[in-house]
């Protein structure tokens, strides 16, 4: 592979006597990784079923290594939601943002999803979070992985953050900015990226950088805490960045990110007239740890910690009663949801966030979980809905073990074979994970795998 020079010559510069390691690590196999879908399974019962070996990732307490060898995105427990594929640096920003259940998170350039899923997953169904992307392709891989993942509680926008500010000032607890960058950290992952470098730079995407976070600052509410993550080593998008929002807003202080030992602190004096507490930022070498290059700062706005109760609205569905058409199905489900936070939009119906949300003029993709549609007098629930429910808060199950053909054929959309005679609105798992719905007639079962899902 070949590094452009003006890149080497800035490495060597930061790296000093390290340099060479940094090259060397090239030579190396890169790493692969996946993140446990915590709100599905245990990281204990998951080492237990996971059909291929893995390894703990020591930073991360859902983070593990697999083998380049082998093949976890065709595997049914994928299909299921129980893990994301992701590379183990990259798991670093959203497990070092201490979100808790009932926060108000955003994710501002999301898509498609590595650090959102486990946001969502960390808020346990409670709070909200609002997921957002730019690019209006990139968000639709965003729901696609929310959605997979059984999060419900979420608003998914595709908007420039400067017109998400007016409607969510002083809003969120906690934000996270995984920021477009010149990918340096990459480089050995995806040499595809040296490209995008020498063509835009590091200035370009410093500007850029700039005007997410004077959006992001605005949103973020007093006692709030914001995570800014790249995966580059460009101090002028890194600790540059996070230098000039601190002096621009000097409400806002770097905070001590959670330690590892193979951590580098960020470095102040890369920047003109830095401040010291850079030093807190996080840099992630690969030739310190077994991950690509990353960088984050975690920081706080002081002030006044009370939260504000409401957005700037809140336009909830408020519907009066179950629609008639989803009564009927309502009764298979272990939770009755609460008619005032449904909203019926031509056939669809939504469960919306407890959190409502004034969401007017924007790019809205999502809002909440799509339950599914009501058609004339029946309804037919949402593959969301499916991934949103466990085997126990169904009353319609069956489930193949995981070595078993019908899952695949279900999985491509053929009909199969049930053991059992059943009927109505199957939900059909593997080894108890919910894939998807199929209408049972008799031993029959229709498949009813959202098509655009289908294992290829
Ligand atoms: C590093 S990627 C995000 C990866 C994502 N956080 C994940 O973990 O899957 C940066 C994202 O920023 C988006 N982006 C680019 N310019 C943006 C802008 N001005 N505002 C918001 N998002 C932007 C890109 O579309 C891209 O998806």
């Amino acid at each position: 592979m070949e590094l452009p020079e003006l890149f080497l010559q800035k490495m060597q510069g930061l790296l000093g006597e390290e340099y060479q390691d940094y090259l060397d690590s090239f030579g190396q196999e890169r790493v692969y990784g996946l993140r446990v879908n915590t709100s599905k399974i245990s990281c204990e019962e998951f080492e237990k079923i996971c059909p291929f070996p893995i390894r703990p990732v020591p930073w991360i307490q859902n983070g593990y290594y697999y083998e380049g060898s082998a093949k976890p995105a065709k595997h049914p427990y994928y299909f299921a939601g129980l893990y994301y594929l992701q590379e183990p640096s990259a798991m670093t920003p959203a497990d070092r943002l201490p979100v808790n259940p009932g926060d108000r998170v955003l994710d501002l350039c999301a898509a498609p999803g590595g650090k959102s899923t486990e946001l969502g997953v960390k808020l346990g169904g409670k709070g909200v979070l609002v997921s957002n992307d730019i690019s209006n392709s990139r968000a639709k891989a965003l729901l696609k992985n929310l959605e997979l993942f059984g999060i419900s509680n979420m608003y998914i926008l595709s908007e420039a953050p400067h017109r998400l500010a007016p409607h969510f000032r002083d809003y969120f607890d906690k934000i996270l900015i995984d920021a477009p960058c010149s990918g340096e950290g990459m480089f050995r992952k995806e040499p595809a990226v040296i490209k995008s470098w020498l063509e835009k730079g590091n200035d370009f995407y410093a500007k850029l950088q700039r005007e997410i976070l004077d959006s992001a600052v605005q949103m973020l509410r007093p006692g709030g805490l914001l995570l800014y993550s790249t995966c580059t080593f460009s101090p002028m998008e890194d600790e540059g960045s996070v230098d000039y929002v601190l002096k621009k807003y000097p409400e806002l202080k770097v905070r001590e990110v959670e330690p590892y030992e193979g951590f580098c602190p960020g470095m102040p004096e890369q920047v003109e007239g830095g401040d010291d507490l850079l030093s807190r930022c996080v840099r992630i070498f690969p030739h310190r740890m077994r991950g690509e290059g990353h960088f984050l700062a975690l920081l706080e706005k002081e002030g006044e910690k009370e939260r504000p109760l409401t957005s700037s609205a809140a336009g909830v569905g408020g519907l009066k009663e179950l629609p008639e058409e989803f009564r009927d199905f309502a009764k298979l489900l272990a939770w009755k949801p609460a008619p005032e936070r449904l909203m019926l939009r031509g056939e669809k119906l939504y469960l919306l966030p407890a959190e409502g949300a004034d969401l007017s003029g924007l790019r809205v993709m999502r809002s909440g979980l799509l339950l599914g549609e009501c058609k004339k007098k029946r309804f037919e629930p949402s593959q969301a809905l499916a991934m949103h429910l466990d085997s126990d808060s169904y009353e319609n199950c069956i489930s193949f073990s995981a070595e078993d053909s019908r899952v695949i054929k279900y999985l491509k959309g053929e009909t199969i074979e049930a053991d059992k005679a059943a009927s109505g609105w199957v939900l059909v798992c593997v080894d108890s994970f919910p894939l998807g719905f199929a209408k049972a007639s008799g031993t029959v079962l229709k498949n009813k795998y959202l098509a655009g899902w289908r294992w290829q």
